[in-house]
């Protein structure tokens, strides 16, 4: 089952948004395990025990109804470290929103571009919590995350869901061999005798929100989840776990610890995205006009990413004639139809037109299939250049955006 976060959805609301989830699970430690049918009494045990020693309780930066706090910049989370913190500078600085950051142990910075914004730099877990606690209003990070730790509050507003990096997939892998090795598929591993209330499945993951919940989701009553901070792939070859659940994106890890993905058994797809406050969007002066203009710039720079711009000379009588001999090709349309002007050149003193200088754009991965296309229709001269941004008259996402907030 898919669970990728469709455009500018706001997340349902958990019934138990829990503040001491964390608590529960330690690494790999039996006692700390947790099933699906004992999920829901243990967790209230937890929010009552937590209400009810509240001098001692770790917050874990829930919402909270106070209005937002006052302060006059906006905060941008960016993740401080691990495979995103790159792609995100180089995504802000493709959009020419440079970060400007004396000394990378320093946590907070500038986009010169943005006068009215602070970034700071945190793990992407605090950036989702720091969101929800309003501490910050924007940030940059994998919808698995999102869903991870927003756990389906609807204070979180995701912008923009495909930004064209840190794309992966939460899925359910199992060992290629022994009692495994027949199983290709979530009804088969839940079907298998083995698993029972006295030994159920153990289950290996990092999401221990998600992964309780997809599994409750799907009908598997016999399981119980263990955690650990990395390298989850080892645990079923160390007789800790069944199986796992963890982020795929090649496939070599699971491939290299004799794991397998199953049929049905992907949780979510993700990338990076960018992802709002519904509260600091709404309330706090100038966030709505910053991620307007975050979000023109990303939509502006992505769109053009996929395209070349093509100019070709053309033989023929008038552009109308051009035109409707392109139109034969069906790469050739461009993005609202080609552009035609006259070459004029000059031949025995006198200037004529015998040439028509086309310009379009087309996708990356069309190249060589359009420049065969123009060709074919009497192209000459071909010139491909790289786009740089595409700015449309308004981003659809931000018309989602504004009816999402009821604006
Ligand atoms: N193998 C992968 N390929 C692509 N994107 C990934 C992959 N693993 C994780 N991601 C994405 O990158 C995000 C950050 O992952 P990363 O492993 O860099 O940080 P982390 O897990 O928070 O840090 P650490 O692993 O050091 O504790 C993930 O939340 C996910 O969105
Ligand atoms: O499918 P692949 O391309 O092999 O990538 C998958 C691996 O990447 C992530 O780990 P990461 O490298 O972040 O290490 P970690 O376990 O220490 O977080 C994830 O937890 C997988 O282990
Ligand atoms: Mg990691």
């Amino acid at each position: 089952m898919s669970m990728a976060t469709p455009l500018n959805t706001t997340l349902q609301r958990s019934p138990l948004p829990l503040p001491c989830f964390s608590v529960f699970f330690s690494p790999f430690h039996p006692s700390t395990t947790l099933s699906v049918t004992g999920i829901r009494k243990r967790c209230l045990r937890m929010v009552t025990s937590c209400v009810s020693h509240s001098q001692s309780s770790v917050q874990n930066n829930g919402v909270t109804d106070a209005a937002v706090s006052v302060r006059n910049q906006i905060r941008l989370g960016l993740p401080s470290k691990g495979r995103m913190a790159t792609d995100t500078l180089d995504l802000l600085k493709d959009c020419q929103l440079s970060v400007k950051q004396v000394n990378p142990r320093q946590y907070v910075a500038q986009i010169p571009q943005l006068p009215n914004t602070e970034v700071w730099f945190q793990r992407p877990k605090d950036i989702v919590r720091k969101l929800l606690s309003g501490d910050l209003d924007l940030g940059i990070v994998g919808l698995d995350i999102v869903s991870e730790f927003g756990q389906g509050n609807e204070d979180l507003i995701i912008v923009h869901e495909a930004l064209n990096f840190g794309d992966c997939h939460l899925s359910l892998a199992i060992p290629n061999y022994g009692i495994f090795e027949n199983i290709n598929s979530l009804k088969e591993l839940a079907q298998m005798p083995q698993w029972t209330a006295e030994r159920p499945l153990r289950v290996a993951t990092g999401f221990t929100y998600l992964g309780p919940k997809f599994m409750k989701e799907n009908g598997i009553k016999h399981v119980t989840f263990s955690t650990a901070d990395g390298a989850l792939e080892a645990a079923p070859a160390m007789g800790i776990a069944d199986a796992i659940l963890d982020l795929v994106s090649s496939g070599t890890t699971l491939k290299e610890n004799n794991l397998k993905e199953i049929e049905g058994g992907v949780v979510l797809q993700s990338q990076a995205a960018l992802v709002a406050s519904r509260r600091a969007l709404t309330e706090r002066t100038g966030a709505l006009d910053t991620v307007h203009e975050i979000l023109e710039r990303l939509e502006a720079h992505l769109k053009a990413a996929g395209q070349f711009t093509v100019v070709a000379n053309m033989r023929g009588t008038d552009a109308e004639e051009v035109a409707a001999r392109l139109k034969t090709q069906p790469s050739l349309s461009g993005l609202q139809g080609p552009t035609i002007s006259p070459v004029y050149c000059k031949r025995d003193g006198k200037v004529s037109i015998e040439f028509y200088a086309i310009v379009i754009c087309i996708p990356k991965k069309a190249l060589y299939e359009s420049v065969q296309q123009l060709r074919a229709v009497g192209g000459s001269g071909v010139l491909v250049s790289p786009l740089t941004y595409i700015f449309d008259e308004e981003t659809p996402r931000w018309s989602q955006l504004l009816s999402n907030l009821g604006l």
